[in-house]
């Protein structure tokens, strides 16, 4: 109970001043619902001990009523019981809107956290958690955590009320009662409900787990068939699935024991309540004693069943709410971050990007993956980044892109820290990957990037014609607006690459990057391409990582990267004369 109060407090500064405010009014009115019930239940049972006892009816602090009013006291127990059960219906109406409210905005906020979390946190986040995090993460505070928690004080407040009335009615049969309940309350936590907790921690891990490996393995499918791995996938999978089900299976029958124990233990308590009553005062206060009893023990046993069950939920849903407050708390510097970004314009005609000393070095790595790194890139220039693999090409790409930021040195746009102008930089860049990531929507709404109608149809068209993709486009049905498929699997490798290229230019960008981008397209199309993109001189900066050297064979400029170096630079000839591995690379390729 201790930690679900400390979470409890914990969760407070998240909720805002309307939703604590109704946290409470929410724990005060079903509070005095319960109450109210426990009242009525308790009249319920004095009046049912005194028909059968054929005598008045006496009220603790009314006094006695005599036959015909009972009719009256009826009337207002069923008064009581209808009016507290539709005010309830109420109530839990009001707290799930406002909670759907918090759900909502928290999802908004995670996601927001995840879209502008910087580059180096999001590649080293694994997918499917994140979405799982953003998605049903919040939901474990609202429905896992604080809604069950808030109904703790009324479940609370009917257990001590029931003892209330009985103590006041039937003062031996409370104190039997108390004694009794209790016991078999420390029974049940003792022996099920930790059990059940460790149950329910497990089950999420593992199904954690097991949404990791199917998103990993389903990205690897077609090599996973290919090498006929499809057993040890299922393997694998099985392994995990078969903890997760174990424990859910265990966690689900923990769930439901204890109301069978209770239902047990309400007919032992009868015999042990009708014999001590029976043996202080005989029938008529054993009667009364066990019609009580019977009574209270029906209105005590869900309380202890909910109690059990919130405890136990409450306690296995802690440990997945610390990353979920973890990122929420995360989103909000991101979110402050990315608006104090946004503010400075780019310079109206840029002229110099330039990299001072740039070093760069992957958070837990022992080595730096870039190191002083200095170049000058005049706005309109081309710029081939060339090197063997692993030299660290990519990552002084994701440099120049603004989305990784140096470990040391800094870059400048005309004399400006590129952290200055970065929003404006960023939304002026295109980029193209080697693999291009395309959605299930039409051509014209992965060019522009949009899930929405928001397409400027001239733009997609002119950026379809420079990626050479407009006659092929034009003949398919729906134009640009025919859906393309998951992954783009209705086009080619080709045409899936030269998408790509449509969607960098698209924005008009003063700066392309191409990462390895025409490196799997077939040559004649490779030459159509990379001559729009040579097309392209003199407007844009183009910046290329290349294997095939004959894309950037006539380029302005290119860095040889060695073991996260420059070390040569110069034009294509130059680095031929200077390095004698890309000189062989370029005489292999017929380029020397
Ligand atoms: N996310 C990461 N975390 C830690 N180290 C990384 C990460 N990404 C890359 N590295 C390391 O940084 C170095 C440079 O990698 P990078 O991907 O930039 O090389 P590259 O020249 O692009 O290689 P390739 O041509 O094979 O794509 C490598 O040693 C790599 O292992």
């Amino acid at each position: 109970m201790k930690r679900i109060w400390r979470v409890f407090r914990r969760l407070q500064p998240y909720l805002s001043a309307e939703q604590r405010r109704f946290m409470w009014f929410f724990i005060v009115a079903s509070t005095v619902l319960s109450i109210l019930d426990v009242v009525a239940i308790g009249l319920l049972s004095l009046a049912l001990a005194t028909v059968v006892r054929n005598a008045p009816l006496h009220v603790p602090l009314i006094g006695d009523i005599q036959g015909d009013d009972f009719v009256w006291v009826f009337f207002l127990i069923c008064v009581l019981i209808i009016g507290k059960a539709i005010l309830n219906v109420g109530l839990q109406w009001l707290a799930t809107r406002q909670f759907a409210g918090y759900e909502l905005r928290y999802g908004d906020a995670l996601f927001d956290a995840y879209i502008k979390a910087p580059w180096i946190e999001r590649i080293s986040r694994n997918t499917s958690e994140l979405v799982r995090m953003a998605d049903v993460g919040i939901s474990v505070i609202t429905s896992g955590f604080l809604l069950p928690v808030m109904t703790i004080p009324s479940l609370l407040a009917t257990f001590v009320a029931v003892f209330a009335v009985i103590i006041v009615a039937q003062p031996v049969t409370a104190g039997i009662a108390l004694v009794y309940f209790a016991l078999v309350g420390l029974i049940l936590y003792r022996w099920i409900s930790s059990r059940a907790i460790a149950a329910g921690r497990r089950n999420r891990e593992y199904s954690q787990y097991t949404a990791r490996l199917m998103t990993e393995m389903v990205h690897a499918l077609k090599e996973v068939t290919l090498r006929n791995k499809g057993a040890e996938v299922a393997k694998q999978v099985h392994a995990r699935r078969m903890v997760s089900t174990d424990a859910r299976a265990r966690a689900y029958f923990l769930g439901a024991v204890p109301r069978f124990i209770l239902d047990g233990a309400l007919i032992g308590g009868f015999l042990i309540v009708g014999v001590a009553t029976f043996a202080i005062g005989g029938f008529p206060q054993a009667v009364t004693a066990v019609s009580v009893f019977a009574v209270a023990g029906f209105r005590i046993l869900p309380t202890i069943v909910s109690f059990q069950g919130i405890v136990t939920n409450a306690q296995a849903n802690i440990t997945q709410i610390t990353p979920v407050l973890h990122d929420i708390d995360a989103s909000r510097e991101y979110v402050a971050r990315a608006e104090q970004l946004s503010n400075t314009p780019l310079p109206e005609e840029p002229r110099l990007f330039a990299l001072e000393g740039v070093g760069f070095t992957y958070p837990g790595a022992k080595r730096p993956a870039l190191k002083d790194i200095s170049v000058d890139i005049p706005i309109g220039s081309t710029l081939g980044i060339v090197g063997p693999t692993g030299a660290g090409k990519s990552t002084l790409i994701d440099i120049l892109l603004g989305l990784l930021e140096p470990s040391e040195g800094r870059i400048l746009i005309d004399g400006r820290p590129l952290t200055s102008v970065l929003s404006g930089w960023r939304s002026r860049v295109g980029y193209v990957p080697q693999q291009v990531a395309l959605f299930n929507a039409s051509i014209a709404q992965n060019i522009a990037l949009t899930w929405g109608e928001d397409i400027d149809e001239d733009r997609v068209r002119r950026a379809l014609e420079r990626a050479h993709l407009w006659e092929i486009v034009e003949k398919r049905d729906g134009g640009m607006h025919s859906v393309i498929g998951e992954q783009g699997i209705m086009l080619s490798g080709g045409q899936r690459q030269r998408l790509g290229i449509a969607r960098a230019l698209y924005t008009e960008p003063l700066v392309v990057v191409l990462d390895e981008a025409t490196s799997s397209l077939d040559t004649k199309t490779e030459a159509d391409v990379s001559r729009s993109i040579r097309e392209l001189r003199g407007e844009t900066t183009l910046i290329s990582v290349a294997h095939r050297l004959s894309t950037v064979r006539d380029y302005d400029m290119l860095c040889y990267v060695h073991d996260g170096e420059i070390v040569a630079r110069g034009s294509f000839d130059e680095l031929v004369a200077a390095v004698p591995e890309f000189a062989m690379q370029a005489s292999l390729a017929g380029l020397a």
